[in-house]
């Protein structure tokens, strides 16, 4: 992979340079609640416009249909560039029409465009080689170099994230050098004892990266949501928790694994029950019970650790050397369902092990509980690309960089 200091040698000056960033960020009413990604990727475009570059940011957000919708608009996340960058950026209210090729034209050197969102053409996400191939042919009219650095999106393989790198002269930016050096450390070098902390809502996401980790990590940890499918399979009552129904027999399996292969697979020991999913717009107190894991009553629903879990896990991490944890604990979002992914992170920030926080969620959730970013190893802005990443997986993003 090239890298951009690389391209920097190369000198840019003039030149369009197309940077495929992820600012898929968390939107509240049109607010970001979250500007991670942004701050990711900022160094990367800083370097660029420095040198001289004409710097064309370019980035999905959300999952819009293939079409123009102004509830996924790019727009604030491009203000918020523009302030973390102390420069004006121009903004193209489409993808590749006339207000792209007009904005991009009117770029001076070291100046910085966002485009619209580049989920609002089909041709970006399409299953289709040749529709993607064409939708990448006209991103490609809009400039004379690529850099990949979108390190949450290199896991799929879209238009601007697979086919564009390879229809122009391409480098790696920062970010994606950054997490790739990192979970490198995870997979070629790890140091032991290694732990895993998964969470999150979704077993079905997340049982491929578990069945790798398996036969690499020390300890595994579950939590959040996947927990009640664990549960479950175990035998236990999980009354309205989430439950992944057709992943029992998967986990079954995985957890006789762990047994055979000396891994420490450690489920909850409590929870926090509720009757309701608590209210996360006016974040109303809830009302809960803390019941033992195996006790949980057939009209309430697991919402977070409980107190004897959080204490086991913060144990479990004390000793490790290596820590990578993805996905809440619980409902964080409510106060009252935030005290299991608080005393993870917690745990993470006062052991001596190298700590890797890794998906959107949980990076958010570490910032919003006012957890001090510095204090951990590496926070991944890659949700499923950490993931796939540490799965073994070729990701299409990285192989585009690598050809
Ligand atoms: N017990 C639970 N019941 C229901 N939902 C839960 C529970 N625990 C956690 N969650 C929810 O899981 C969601 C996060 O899951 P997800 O798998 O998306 O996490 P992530 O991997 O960090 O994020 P991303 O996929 O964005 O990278 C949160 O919105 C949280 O409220
Ligand atoms: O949030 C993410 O994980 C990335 O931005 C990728 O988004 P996607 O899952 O919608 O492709």
């Amino acid at each position: 992979m090239k890298t951009i200091d690389e391209l920097l040698a190369e000198g840019v000056k003039g030149k369009r340079v197309f940077v495929r960033a992820d600012l898929n960020v968390p939107l509240a009413e049109g607010t970001i609640t979250d500007d991670g990604r942004i701050r990711a990727v900022q160094p990367t475009i800083a370097k660029l416009a420095e040198a001289g570059a004409r710097v064309i940011v370019a980035s999905h957000l959300g999952r819009p249909k293939g079409a123009p919708d102004p509830a996924f608009s790019l727009a604030p996340a491009a203000a918020r560039l523009g302030e973390l960058l102390g420069a004006d950026v121009a903004f193209a209210t489409d993808t590749v029409g006339s207000s792209a090729k007009e904005t991009v034209a009117a770029l001076t050197d070291g100046k910085v465009a966002v485009i619209e969102n580049l989920r609002f053409n089909a041709g970006e996400t399409s299953k289709d080689d040749a529709e993607r191939g064409a939708f990448a042919d006209q991103l490609a009219e809009l400039a004379d170099v690529y850099v990949g650095d979108g390190f949450g999106a290199v896991h799929r393989k879209h238009a601007s994230v697979f086919d564009l790198p390879k229809r122009l002269p391409h480098a790696a930016g920062q970010l994606i050098a950054t997490e790739v050096g990192v979970l490198k450390k995870l997979t070629d070098e790890v140091k032991r004892p290694y732990v895993v902390v998964l969470g999150g809502a979704k077993v079905s996401d997340k049982l491929a990266v578990i069945d790798e980790l398996l036969g690499k990590a020390d300890r595994l940890l579950i939590g959040g949501g996947m927990a009640y499918t664990f549960l479950y399979a175990k035998g236990y009552e999980v009354g309205i928790s989430l439950l992944q129904k057709d992943q029992v027999e998967k986990v079954k399996e995985y957890m006789a694994r762990a047994e055979s292969t000396g891994v420490e697979l450690v489920l909850p020991v409590d929870i926090l029950a509720s009757t309701d999913f608590p209210d996360l717009k006016g974040k109303t107190p809830a009302e809960y019970t803390t019941v033992d894991a195996d006790k949980i009553p057939a009209d309430k629903e697991g919402l977070d650790i409980g107190p004897k879990t959080r204490e086991l896990y913060a144990s479990k991490i004390a000793d490790a050397a290596t820590v990578f944890w993805n996905g809440p604990l619980g409902v964080f979002e409510h106060p009252d369902y935030a005290g299991g992914t608080r005393a993870i992170a917690q745990a993470l920030v006062d052991s001596d092990a190298f700590t890797v926080v890794g998906g959107g969620d949980s990076a958010a959730a570490v910032r919003t509980l006012g957890f001090d970013e510095n204090a951990f190893g590496h926070i991944s802005t890659g949700g499923g690309a950490s993931l796939e990443y540490l799965e073994g997986k070729t990701l299409p993003g990285l192989a585009a960089l690598e050809g």
